[in-house]
């Protein structure tokens, strides 16, 4: 973990009553054999925070949620979600939970409608099936069988049924793989609108402006690791931040990392008018690129690379 990064610190607290985190996790480990795909992780997910995962393939994305989610075992480590230990997650505490997986599993013959007013049976308080199908936007194939929509479509279902059950906390693995531009920035709004209705959701995404655009605070991982925790906007400490200045001088590219860029570009513009001057503030993208750039590889066991 590097400065500046706000590792978690302290023990767990019990009991959803007491604590304002739906997910407390300390010290995580996940070993396959001889994979270490979760290494020692801590973070917390603060009720009603959207909270975005973020990490090359391979980072242990996917296994850290699993976990969560009380489909898999993990080898060490606490884990609280709703105040329970997903190892002993009962159905109750699972109607709590809203949960779109990576891939789509939704195909049958059922139509859209149909299958959310299965889904909705199964749950105490659900969300009306009409109102989901115009909150996905799919109110035009509302009779169409599952079987029968683009990809774009039957992920759009699976955000149905991970809503329907009005979650209190809300996984979303890589939710947006394979929506065409508008349809993301109609699920942004649904994210958005779920988010203001009091909505825990933890998302895992490629994109990084759809974090930007979505989370309150994100984690990036990488090898299995924790590498930066923070506020989605101040992810990778105010270092990373600095801004660029590139110019060319005689022909040839120059650039400095100032805390002052104006003062610079004032210099420079005193000696007379800079070519191909540009002020560059680094993405949420770059600062990415840079922490993963390090540990974007899995060690095994025996030290090797996987
Ligand atoms: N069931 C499994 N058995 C053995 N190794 C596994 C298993 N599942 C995952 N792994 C390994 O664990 C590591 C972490 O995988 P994981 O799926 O958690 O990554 P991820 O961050 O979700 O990646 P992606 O962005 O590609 O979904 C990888 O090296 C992967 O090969």
């Amino acid at each position: 973990m590097r400065a500046g990064t706000g590792k978690q610190s302290g023990g767990m607290t019990t009991g959803s009553a007491t604590t304002q985190n739906v997910v407390e996790v300390r010290g995580l480990r996940k070993r396959y054999r001889d994979v270490e795909a979760v290494r020692g992780i801590d973070f917390d997910i603060r009720r009603g925070e959207t909270f975005a995962l973020l990490g090359p393939n391979g980072a242990g994305k996917s296994t850290t949620i699993e976990i969560l989610e009380g489909y898999r075992d993990r080898t060490a480590g606490e884990v609280r979600v709703l105040g329970i230990d997903p190892h002993h997650g009962d159905l109750p505490w699972k109607a709590r939970l809203g949960i779109v997986l990576q891939s789509t599993g939704e195909s049958g013959t059922a139509t859209v409608r149909e299958q959310l007013r299965h889904f909705a049976g199964l749950y105490p308080n659900p969300r009306d099936v009409e109102e989901t199908i115009a909150a996905v936007g799919l109110e035009q194939k509302a009779n169409t069988r599952i079987a029968k929509l683009s990809g774009g479509q039957k992920r759009r279902v699976d955000v149905a049924l991970g809503i329907i059950g009005r979650p209190e906390l809300l996984f979303l693995d890589e939710p947006t793989t394979g929506f065409d531009p508008e349809a993301r920035r109609q699920f942004w709004k649904l994210i958005r609108s779920l988010r203001d209705e009091g909505t825990s959701i933890l998302l895992t995404t490629h994109y990084l402006d759809e974090a930007q655009q979505l989370a309150d605070r994100g984690g990036i991982i990488a090898g299995g690791e924790l590498v930066a925790i923070g506020a989605i906007d101040e992810l990778g400490g105010a270092d990373a931040r600095v801004p660029i200045v590139r110019w060319l001088e005689n022909g040839v590219q120059r650039q400095e990392r100032t805390t002052e860029p104006g003062a610079l570009v004032a210099r420079l513009a005193a000696a007379g008018e800079p070519e191909r001057l540009e002020v560059i503030r680094p993405s949420l993208e770059d600062i990415y690129l840079e922490l993963v750039g390090e540990t974007a590889t899995i060690p095994t066991l025996e030290g090797n690379l996987a």
